[in-house]
């Protein structure tokens, strides 16, 4: 379960639990006090469910703390629950209106045919036949034959004096046809160009570097997080003797991350600048978790990248082992190719400019070597403990930065970021990148769309696997709307679905439009710097999208000339450091699935159709050492 689940979740439990009869100085009025009593329902049945998948009650109180301010969100989350119940209810008073009056047609219409075909009544019968065939023109013959059957009918199938089924389980519809749908969107995305920008960002860098620590200081500095959370994770973090890490404890939700002083899974926050609206994706730094690093990269448009400019740091995070030049690598191989790269604790260094170019340069030919455009990189110094040059560069911190830097914050280059385009028209493909209970009996999904639309209502197929679900609702940026496109990281609520169907790397798709399975690819890749060569029938991990899976390099088919793709050498017998390469890769069954099974296929398309879709990661023994893209699906 995502850790920025539980916390959203805990948003509601928290509140009412902790402050349950106690709401500080402020009086409630009737409504609240209504809300309240709802929402402590909602608490008990979280609370269930949470245990239920597992948490410790620790955890789940972690959490909870987490959230004890969020007063006003509380309140507006149960306002906004309330609206929803009284519009569907609405919405169904409206609907039995509407059956009941069919029925009341239909009864006439069957009385009349009814007279028609009753030997009895010749004169009716006469004149009812008539008047069907004259008057009910087209729909006469799907009338009468429902005469026939509707007389036998069992009354109680229309439902009419059925309660009917629970407020929440009412299935959603479809409000527009596909083509309206497009059209709107088009018009959001022209009119959003000259509003704010929907970009993602995956925050990434060697551990410790201080991407949480930045991140937090950010949220603070835009106004995000208010005084009272800001004292709450000060006292929190130095409780437990980890009082550097208090502005980290806002992206590091979880008992464990907060007690280790690391991130460990992807922590979800956005935020916005004059005109553009972020997504932060935080990724851990840790190399134990770059699989959830690439599960957040592979959902971002942009990076963020934080190094520690302090004597020594800089150098071990940025040689053989550490992690700046391998999420620099991981994030590019994905597709990214803007990157911010802040410079971070010169505090540590007295702000010294010499240091600060220093390590500029050294980056600079290594984004350079890894074919990120200059144009599209850029450099702040920062300090993002004391939030020196992030918003502004005021007070005695920035002085010393001021001396010799006059360029833009981080807000500004944030600012500047170009958001992605967006194919709308594509087929929906929708990635799961995490899965968890939601509220409302319905199944959370979270991923980022990688083509297409979807809407509020839409049926689609998970892939792999015959199952389909409904779309009940579609949260954004924490907002339900009706309807998201492509490059939008939302959370989609299914209902209709037994959640053993819903893993993570499944794909959504229309029904009509399935993404192709695969097992067996064709891949051009490049190899990173591995120190052992690799050989044909090499196992590996394969990371596609937020999933991997267990595969071997089955076939070295060619050698490549990296710059114009021509063939050097075919079925070449190892491929070393720096090589381009076709390949075939084969999926291998996992070690759980037993010696006969056969591996289960992963929705994959080319790179020539859907450039997301079409990318792979290829690790070895916790070392990445090779990037690829589809070229064709054998098998
Ligand atoms: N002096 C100084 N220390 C900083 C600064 N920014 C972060 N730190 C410290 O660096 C340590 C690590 O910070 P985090 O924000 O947890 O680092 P991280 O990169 O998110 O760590 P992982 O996600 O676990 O890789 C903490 O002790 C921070 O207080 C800074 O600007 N100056």
């Amino acid at each position: 379960m995502s850790r920025h689940r539980i916390v959203r979740n805990m948003n509601i439990q928290d509140e009412l639990d902790a402050d349950a009869g106690d709401f500080g100085e402020e009086e409630l009025t009737p409504e609240q006090e209504e809300q309240m009593a709802y929402g402590l329902e909602q608490v008990r049945h979280i609370i269930g469910s949470e245990r239920e998948s597992g948490l410790d009650d620790e955890t789940i109180k972690n959490a909870l703390w987490d959230q004890y301010f969020d007063v006003e969100r509380t309140v507006q989350l149960l306002l906004e629950e309330q609206e929803r119940r009284r519009i569907a209810q609405e919405r169904k008073a409206a609907k039995q209106q509407e059956k009941a009056e069919k029925l009341a047609q239909h009864k006439k219409v069957a009385e009349t045919a009814s007279r028609a075909a009753s030997p009895s009544a010749k004169g009716a019968n006469k004149s009812g036949a008539r008047g069907i065939t004259s008057t009910k023109v087209t729909a006469a013959p799907t009338l009468i034959r429902n005469v026939v059957d509707q007389r036998e009918l069992d009354m109680s199938g229309l439902n009419l004096n059925d309660d009917g089924p629970a407020v929440d389980e009412e299935p959603p519809k479809m409000t527009m046809a596909r083509e309206k749908l497009l059209e709107e969107a088009r018009k959001a995305i022209e009119a959003s160009e000259s509003r704010k920008r929907g970009v993602s960002l995956v925050v990434i860098g060697h551990v410790d570097a201080g991407k949480s620590t930045l991140m937090g200081r950010l949220l603070y500095e835009l106004g995000r997080i208010d005084e009272k959370r800001r004292i709450a994770n000060e006292r929190g973090s130095n409780k437990i003797g980890k009082g550097s890490f208090s502005w980290a404890w806002e992206l590091d939700g979880t008992q464990e991350e907060r007690e280790r002083g690391i991130t460990m899974d992807i922590a979800q926050q956005s935020l916005s600048t004059p005109h553009r609206q972020i997504t932060i994706l935080d990724a851990p730094g840790h190399k134990d978790f770059i699989p959830n690093m690439i599960s957040g990269a592979s959902q971002a448009d942009c990076a963020l990248l934080v190094v520690d400019a302090s004597t020594g740091e800089f150098e071990a995070g940025f040689e053989r082992g550490g992690q700046t030049r391998e999420h620099l690598l991981l994030v590019r191989s994905l597709g990214v190719s803007q990157v911010i790269i802040a410079i971070n604790k010169l505090d540590m260094v007295q702000w010294e400019q010499s240091r600060y170019d220093e390590i500029l340069g050294q980056i600079q030919l290594f984004l350079l070597q890894s074919g990120f455009q200059q144009s599209k990189t850029s450099f702040v110094p920062v300090g993002a403990m004391s939030g020196v040059n992030l918003v502004n560069r005021r007070g005695p911190d920035a002085a010393a930065l001021s001396r010799w830097y006059s360029g833009p914050t981080l807000v500004d280059l944030l600012d500047m970021l170009k958001p992605p385009s967006r194919n709308i028209t594509a087929p929906l493909r929708f990635p799961i990148s995490n899965v968890f209970k939601g509220q409302r009996s319905a199944y959370a999904l979270q991923g980022r769309i990688c083509g297409g639309i979807v809407q509020v209502g839409e049926r689609l197929r998970i892939l792999p696997g015959d199952e389909s679900a409904l779309v009940k609702y579609i949260e954004h940026e924490e907002e339900n709307v009706e309807w998201a496109t492509d490059g939008s990281n939302v959370t989609l609520y299914l209902t209709g679905v037994d959640p053993v169907h819903l893993n993570v790397g499944s794909v959504l798709c229309p029904p009509s439009d399935v993404v192709p399975l695969a097992t067996v690819f064709t891949a051009r890749v490049l190899i990173f710097d591995v120190s052992v060569p690799i050989t044909a029938g090499a196992s590996v991990e394969l990371f596609h999208q937020a999933h991997d899976v267990p595969a071997s390099i089955s076939k070295l088919l060619a050698t490549l000339d990296r710059a114009n793709g021509a063939v050097i050498r075919k079925n070449p017998r190892v491929l070393t450091k720096g090589a381009s390469a076709e390949v075939h890769i084969t999926l291998r069954s996992s070690a759980y699935s037993g010696p006969n099974a056969r591996p289960r296929p992963i929705p994959l398309e080319t790179f020539a159709v859907n450039k997301e879709m079409g990318r792979v990661l290829i690790r070895r023994e916790g070392e990445t050492i090779a990037a690829g893209v589809v070229l064709e699906i054998v098998s």
